[in-house]
């Protein structure tokens, strides 16, 4: 009989319950026991979902306050040594404070989860980190589960995973040095489970998915025999990409069993059923588990009926990867058009696919009929829907060869005609965009939902705020303005609900790190811009002002890659398609009067495939439908683009390629490393390297801002350098945004007259 399991539940809640929770603690207004009781009744809830719908085992180690990978450093007793805690003594306090910082201690890296919009916690190794065991809670958890009924699976972030993805900061020559310690500390947690009773433990190796060197291959051999003496039986769990490179390795491994992503790797399950260990268990993920789609229950089944065959009870049911990327339930969906909603499946419904795969292949076929009928006819209907395709999109896009993803002229000659347009001093100053999203903001959004103001009101509620941000920036001093985007619920879905062939929920959020959430609108048909989308705010903006008020859009690549996407086409298509309207956005811009248009393009980074073969055709295209969008303009209007969160100097060149007019950058948090590389590759366009660290309400003071400026002259040449924060402010403050901007501008100030009379005196 075959089972079905899941690798991990998004954690959140339907109605973002933990973050309602965390936030209400961290501003003191609950205290500890309501957070824990939130918590557990989540917890609860998600473990009823995946019992109730027939899964074998719930999984227990996918809960965490804030993220997987800081909760997997607590339980091993590995956190940043420089906060001083004590990791057995742990408090929640402290665990916030690690991912949050202090006043004393700037918080723990954040970074993305592989290519997902996820972010975690960056462990940081340094010569005294210790893996002699932390706090509790996955114990308790685990008898929590256990009081409840259910049957557990544990689930782990993998020691070579947790280890590849830290970084060293002081005393360590070669990560893999410390391994020994980490592998001490896994044998202790799995000695602890194993003593719990606990039969199955996922250990999760998501790095197996990546190009790995032959040290790291090396390491898996090694650790698994160490890990599996005195434990419960192990899954090792692999997914978002094939590991078929390693099907030797994998086999080879003294494991229980292995979970292979079979969506994204759909092509690798033959290399790893010849010579199947007889006794090992074999996941399937074949339910996907980062997209939306229901899954095609007839065609997962005839994928796995050849191996039921074969493994029989060794098969295990799943989805490609944890629930954790997906919203949690359909069910809240009231809004969403009934054809639309017909074709989606969020992790709740997920689970139940997993199930009724089961319990069709465990001879219960009648049992889940009506299921598979309602898959079936959804999925044909989805097929042959009028809504999907348009003739006039695909005729556009067929011609798109046609269209110059090229500006009239190179770099140094528009420069020229742009700086006798805009006239703007040595290092201008500027913002990413948006500026902070007040409750009240938030709470006038939510009441122009409900139906309780009207648009009118709304509008000019939100007009006043663009006046504020407008006067604040000009009081300030800054000389390149933005409107801070206050009309807009986030960056993605902003645009998702404005153009053709999108679709949003209500409720479909989606974890994007800590208590912050996204709702990932979705791609469903061709795309198109009915009609112009920001140019009325940009318009209204730069009225208020006579700076240049640069037009705010997201480029097509991130709008791709913080969407659900089809399914049906390859996502270069889908890109070229958004590239289009974007385009038109641009020039309807340009023709409103906007001189500088931001096209964001934070996500390009992420979007990179896995593994480096597959990297040049990502950004062959990723490059020309950045190109699209922005080379309708004239030399004198300046295209900006803005990246964060990623190590760029892997992809430099295409950057440049991209051939943004000026580009801002994340690269305050590492002390301006990430700047070296665009020095050392003679980056030719100006760059903004942010000076300020916007994820902490941390004010910086002028004479760190300098101090990382006269690092980045070290790097950039004078006239090629712009200041200006990390990223957008949007999740801070007004009062340490006004104070952090007004030091910003200080310092860019103080820098000119140093620069002025540095030439003077030459
Ligand atoms: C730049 N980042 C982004 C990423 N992905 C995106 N899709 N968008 C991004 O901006 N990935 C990388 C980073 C991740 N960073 C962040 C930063 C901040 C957030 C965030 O603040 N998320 C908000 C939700 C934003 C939103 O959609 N707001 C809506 C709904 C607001 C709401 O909750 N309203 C309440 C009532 C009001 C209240 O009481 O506060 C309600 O409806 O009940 C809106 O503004 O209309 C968050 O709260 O988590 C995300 C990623
Ligand atoms: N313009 C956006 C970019 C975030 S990456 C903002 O400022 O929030
Ligand atoms: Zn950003």
């Amino acid at each position: 009989m075959a089972k079905a399991h899941i690798l991990g539940f998004p954690r959140i809640g339907a109605q973002r319950e933990l973050k309602f929770a965390v936030e209400s603690f961290w501003r003191g207004d609950t205290g500890l026991a309501a957070l824990q009781e939130t918590g557990k009744t989540l917890r609860q809830r998600h473990w009823a979902i995946q019992a109730e719908a027939g899964l074998d085992y719930v999984a227990v180690g996918d809960f965490a306050w804030y993220d997987q990978v800081l909760n997997t450093l607590a339980l091993l007793g590995a956190v940043p040594t420089r906060f001083k805690f004590d990791p057995e003594r742990l408090t929640l306090a402290d665990y916030f404070t690690l991912a949050r910082g202090n006043p004393e201690h700037f918080a723990m890296e954040m970074t993305k989860w592989f290519d997902t919009n996820y972010h975690y916690l960056v462990p940081e190794f340094t010569a005294d980190i210790s893996f002699d065991g932390g706090v509790d809670w996955l114990f308790e958890e685990n008898a929590e589960a256990v009081a409840l009924g259910h049957a557990t699976k544990v689930t782990l972030v993998g020691p070579l995973s947790l280890l590849y993805l830290g970084k060293i900061k002081s005393g360590i020559a070669n990560k893999l040095d410390i391994l020994p310690k980490v592998i001490a500390g896994y044998q202790k947690v799995l000695q602890r489970l194993q003593d719990a009773g606990v039969e199955w433990v996922q250990i999760d190796e998501p790095i197996l998915a990546l190009e790995l060197d032959a040290a790291w291959r090396a390491a898996f051999e090694p650790t698994y025999q160490a890990l599996s003496v005195g434990a419960p039986k192990l899954l090792l769990a692999t997914y978002f990409d094939q590991v078929r490179e390693h099907s030797v390795l994998l086999r080879s491994l003294p494991v229980a069993g292995v979970h292979l992503d079979l969506v994204r790797g759909a092509g690798q399950l033959p290399g790893f059923l010849q010579d199947w260990p007889s006794e090992r268990v074999l996941s399937a993920g074949v339910v996907d588990g980062r997209n939306i789609w229901r899954t095609d229950l007839d065609s997962a089944l005839t994928l796995l009926q050849p191996l039921q065959a074969s493994l029989g009870e060794r098969l295990w049911i799943s989805a490609s990867c944890s629930l954790l990327h997906v919203p949690v339930d359909l069910a809240h969906e009231n809004k969403l058009d009934a054809e639309l909603k017909g074709w989606l499946a969020f992790a709740t419904q997920k689970v139940a696919e997993i199930t009724a795969l089961k319990r069709a292949l465990n001879g219960e076929a009648k049992a889940v009929e009506a299921q598979f009928t309602a898959a079936a006819l959804a999925v044909a209907a989805r097929k042959i829907s009028p809504r999907i395709h348009n003739p006039l999109v695909q005729k556009r896009l067929r011609q798109i060869d046609l269209i110059p993803a090229t500006r009239n002229n190179v770099f140094a000659e528009r420069i020229v005609k742009q700086q006798a347009r805009f006239k703007l001093p040595a290092f201008p100053t500027t913002n990413i965009g948006s500026f902070p999203q007040t409750a009240d903001i938030r709470q006038t959004r939510a009441q122009y939902k409900r139906g309780e103001i009207g648009h009118l009101d709304y509008l000019n509620r939100m007009r006043e705020e663009v006046r504020l941000v407008v006067q604040k920036q000009e009081e300030i001093g800054l000389d390149v303005l933005v409107h801070g985007e206050p009309e807009r619920n986030d960056m993605v879905e902003y645009f998702g609900e404005q153009l053709w062939g999108y679709a949003f929920t209500a409720n479909g959020w989606v974890q994007s790190y800590g208590s912050r959430c996204v709702k990932p609108p979705f791609i469903y048909g061709d795309v198109y811009r009915p009609e112009a989308m920001t140019v009325g705010w940009s318009q209204f903006a730069q009225s208020l002002t006579s700076k240049p008020m640069k037009g705010m859009l997201t480029g097509p690549v991130t709008m791709l890659q913080w969407s659900f996407v089809r399914d049906d086409q390859p996502r270069e298509q889908t890109a070229l398609q958004i590239a289009l309207a974007l385009r038109d956005e641009v020039v309807d811009l340009e023709k409103a009067g906007i001189g500088m248009i931001q096209i964001d393009e934070p996500a390009f980074r992420e979007g990179l495939p896995l593994k480096a073969v597959d990297w040049p055709h990502y950004l062959d295209w990723a490059v020309k439908a950045f190109r699209i969008s922005a080379c309708g303009v004239q030399d004198d209007t300046q295209i900006h683009t803005h990246m964060c969160y990623s190590e760029f100097n892997d992809i430099l060149p295409w950057i440049a390629a991209m051939d943004a007019d000026v580009i801002t950058i994340e690269t305050s948090r590492s002390d301006m490393e990430l700047l070296d590389g665009f020095g050392e590759f003679e980056y030719p366009n100006d760059i903004g390297p942010g000076v300020y660290d916007i994820h902490s309400p941390r004010v910086p003071k002028v004479e760190e801002m300098q101090r990382l400026l006269r690092k980045a002259r070290g790097v950039i040449p004078d006239q090629r350098l712009w200041v200006n924060p990390d990223c957008g402010l949007k999740t801070r403050g007004w009062p340490e945004t006004t104070t952090a901007l007004e030091n910003m501008v200080l310092a860019a100030r103080t820098l000119r007259e140093e620069v002025a009379q540095q030439e003077q005196a030459a």
